[in-house]
């Protein structure tokens, strides 16, 4: 049993989730496909040779892209490879890129889709929660710069997304629960039923191993979350501004990765961010304490970070600079005015962004 959600864009595409999902990603491939490149990183190499396995009896060649791993893999010279790779085994615009893997693969391969003959179609085969409930889905492509996190990339939308909870059974628990902020990140900006879920299955979510019930209701907290990305991205590919509200907790979140050199997970910055934020939005008069506080309660259960002790607030605040939402001098910042309700605080005062650090500084 699969659920398939689907984006509703100008090129609209289907969000597949279920197991055993490889073999109809190959089978749905365009007629006119003839090569097919399989980005990934080293863990993903026993999937990567049985996607191999299924491309090439489809009568269709694999190319294969064996990239760093991680943030590592995000780089102008991990894209210039995979150019070069594309160029010698002469790829065309009919051909696809595939990306297997966690969300900086997905990113990867889909800026070098987006890039290749000045773009061609990509699948994206997401193998972490993250990838699979944000990463691989709307469309966001890119790379990080010497400078900043995610500075060069291209709007450039999966022809489909593959979802294969079978993934996740090798998946380490603390790469399941990065994913999961982002899943809560929904929760916060859209989906109620998000949290309450996450509130009462929060211990077999983060448990070291993941028995089948959990299972369960993680893949029913994935298709929700796709769900809520699905309906913004769908509006607003762009980020013209509704889609603004997807960055809820990056801000903060993207400035704690950059200042510590991508040594903590997208995701457990994120809880982070999104604690300063809900802070901010209190100290701004516009979140209640207890909503505050259940930003906290939610995330630690999942055993996610809620504070930052680094003590680098300047670098932080040269790195928030730098956030894709800041017009000129101005950051700006989503923040919720309740549950379910983000709105935008543009410009806030220096000593409200002070006082929202210290409160996450532990
Ligand atoms: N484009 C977007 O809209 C978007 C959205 C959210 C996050 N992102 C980006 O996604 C990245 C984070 O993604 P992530 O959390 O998936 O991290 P990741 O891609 O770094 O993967 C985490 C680790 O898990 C390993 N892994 C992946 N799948 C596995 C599996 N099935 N079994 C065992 N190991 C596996 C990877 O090799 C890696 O070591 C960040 O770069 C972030 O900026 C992009
Ligand atoms: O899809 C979006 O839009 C998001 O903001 C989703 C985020 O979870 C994701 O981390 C994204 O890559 C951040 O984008 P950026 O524009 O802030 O680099
Ligand atoms: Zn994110």
């Amino acid at each position: 049993m699969s659920a398939v959600v689907e984006v509703t864009s100008a090129a609209p595409y289907s969000v597949t989730v279920g197991t055993d999902l490889l073999e109809s990603a190959v089978d749905a491939l365009p007629e006119a496909a003839s090569r097919v490149l399989i980005v990934h990183s080293a863990p993903l190499r026993i999937r990567a040779d049985a996607l191999r396995v299924l491309i090439e009896a489809s009568g269709r060649t694999p190319v294969l892209a064996e990239v760093p791993d991680a943030e590592a893999g995000k780089t102008a010279e991990v894209a210039a490879f995979c150019w070069q790779v594309l160029g010698k085994s002469d790829f065309t615009r009919t051909d696809v890129v595939m990306g297997l893997g966690g969300g900086a693969v997905t990113d990867l391969a889909g800026f070098v889709a987006a890039t290749w003959l000045r773009g061609v179609a990509v699948v994206q085969l997401p193998t972490t929660v993250l990838a699979m409930v944000d990463a691989a889905v709307g469309g966001k492509t890119g790379i990080n710069t010497t400078e900043g996190k995610n500075l060069v990339g291209s709007f450039h939308e999966p022809a489909a997304v593959w979802c294969d909870l079978d993934m996740l059974r090798t998946l380490p628990a603390n790469d399941r629960v990065a994913g999961l902020a982002e899943v809560v990140k929904g929760g916060f900006i859209a989906d109620a039923r998000i949290l309450e879920l996450i509130e009462e299955h929060a211990a077999a979510l983060s448990a070291a191993d993941l028995d089948d019930a959990t299972l369960a209701v993680l893949e029913e907290l994935i298709t929700r979350k796709i769900q809520v990305k699905a309906d913004v991205v769908a509006a607003d590919l762009k980020e013209s501004h509704l889609r603004e509200i997807l960055n809820y907790g990056h801000t903060f979140g993207h400035a704690i990765e950059y200042t510590e050199r991508y040594q903590w997970r997208h995701g457990a910055a994120v809880s982070v961010g999104m604690v300063f934020a809900a802070e901010l939005a209190r100290l701004a008069g516009r979140l209640d304490d207890a909503s505050v506080d259940r930003h906290r309660e939610i995330l630690t259960s999942l055993g996610l970070p809620v504070t930052y002790q680094g003590n680098r607030w300047d670098a932080l605040q040269t790195a928030m600079r730098r956030d894709k939402k800041t017009r000129g001098d101005m950051l700006r910042f989503v923040i919720l005015a309740g549950i379910g309700n983000p709105v935008r605080l543009e410009g806030p005062d220096p000593s409200l962004l002070l006082s929202a650090y210290d409160a996450v500084s532990g």
